[in-house]
């Protein structure tokens, strides 16, 4: 049987309609509408485009975007200063810079200098400590917009055995500690894996951020399991594609995730969705 589709691009719009909502229903109040900052430092033509479609969704849900867009030789102090800028600033309640940063500036120093109650991306040890602890504040966008999605499929996850692939601190690692908030036995995988295809092949709930088109074989996928792609791998034609061999996991699981429409449209919408969070109850 095929699997049904998980449709981001749908879920996003949902989210994304709730939060126009909350920004009208601040504005009815007389209250100020959301700011989120968006940082760009340099020119890498991938992240531009995600910097406008953050910027877009901005817009369409009534916050006020404020656009930095800083030169390639920017240096660390000049970036520090400026999140130190906004982190004062009464009218902005995200800040995000958008990564990669450029080689010669230093991507630890700058999350650890936003400060927490504007870290709309959820990056910073101190909101990554509160989710490990279960007592989670603003969460990493990637992970909890696969919550999300997960939550609209309406799946019990209590005692699933969950998969991750990937173990970085902005997608695999964050979600990890997600699944196991929701109640998922966990496992986790990286480069050190020794028979990556045992874990898989386990998983009631795979998550796959690894970054490498058709990484993961669909004959690999449980029948019946839950398979969320987070990989954005750009093929020579132009097109994107994700880390599974969809056209065969599809066969096999019971959801899917595409690529494009996927896991994609929710970490814009949840960055949406903690910019109202972080206006609505600290800064307001
Ligand atoms: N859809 C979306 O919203 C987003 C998509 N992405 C995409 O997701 C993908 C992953 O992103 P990100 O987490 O930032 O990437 P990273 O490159 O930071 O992480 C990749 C992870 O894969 C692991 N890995 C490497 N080799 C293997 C292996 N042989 N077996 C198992 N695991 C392995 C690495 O392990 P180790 O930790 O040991 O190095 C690492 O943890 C990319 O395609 C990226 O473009 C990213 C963010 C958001
Ligand atoms: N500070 C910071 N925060 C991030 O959240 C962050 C970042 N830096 N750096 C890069 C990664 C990557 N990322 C994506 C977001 C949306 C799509 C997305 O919407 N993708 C569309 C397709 C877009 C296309 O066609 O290229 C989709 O999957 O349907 C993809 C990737 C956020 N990241």
């Amino acid at each position: 049987m095929s699997a049904q589709i998980i449709d981001g691009k749908a879920i996003a719009a949902k989210v994304t309609d709730k939060v126009a909502e909350g920004v009208k229903e601040r504005k009815d109040k007389g209250l100020r509408a959301p700011g989120l900052a968006v940082i760009l430092v340099g020119g890498d033509p991938a992240s531009q485009i995600y910097v406008q479609s953050k910027r877009r969704t901005c817009e369409k849900v009534g916050f006020i975007s404020k656009a930095f867009d800083l030169p390639e030789t920017t240096t660390q102090d000049e970036l520090l200063s400026l999140i130190d800028q906004l982190n004062e600033d009464q009218t902005i309640d995200g800040i995000l810079v958008q990564f990669p940063l450029p080689k010669a500036l230093d991507e630890t120093s700058v999350i650890e200098q936003i400060k927490p109650s504007k870290d709309v991306d959820g990056f910073h040890p101190y909101n990554v400590g509160r989710l490990a602890q279960r007592i989670p504040l603003l969460r990493s966008c990637t992970p909890r917009g696969m919550i999300t999605m997960l939550e609209s499929i309406d799946v019990d996850l209590h005692g699933k055995h969950a998969v991750v692939v990937g173990a970085s601190n902005i997608v695999g690692r964050p979600m990890t500690l997600e699944l196991l908030l929701a109640g998922c036995t966990t496992t986790t995988c990286h480069r050190f894996t020794t028979d990556l295809e045992h874990h898989v092949r386990q998983a009631d709930v795979l998550v796959v951020a690894r970054g490498q088109a058709n990484f993961i074989p669909g004959d690999w996928i449980k029948e019946g399991a839950i398979v969320l792609d987070v990989g954005i791998n750009r093929l020579e034609s132009g097109k994107i594609t994700g880390d599974v061999e969809f056209e065969v996991a599809k066969e096999r699981a019971a959801w899917i995730s595409p690529v494009p429409g996927g896991v994609g449209p929710m970490t814009v919408a949840t960055l949406i969705e903690n910019t109202l969070l972080a206006c609505n109850e600290y800064h307001s």
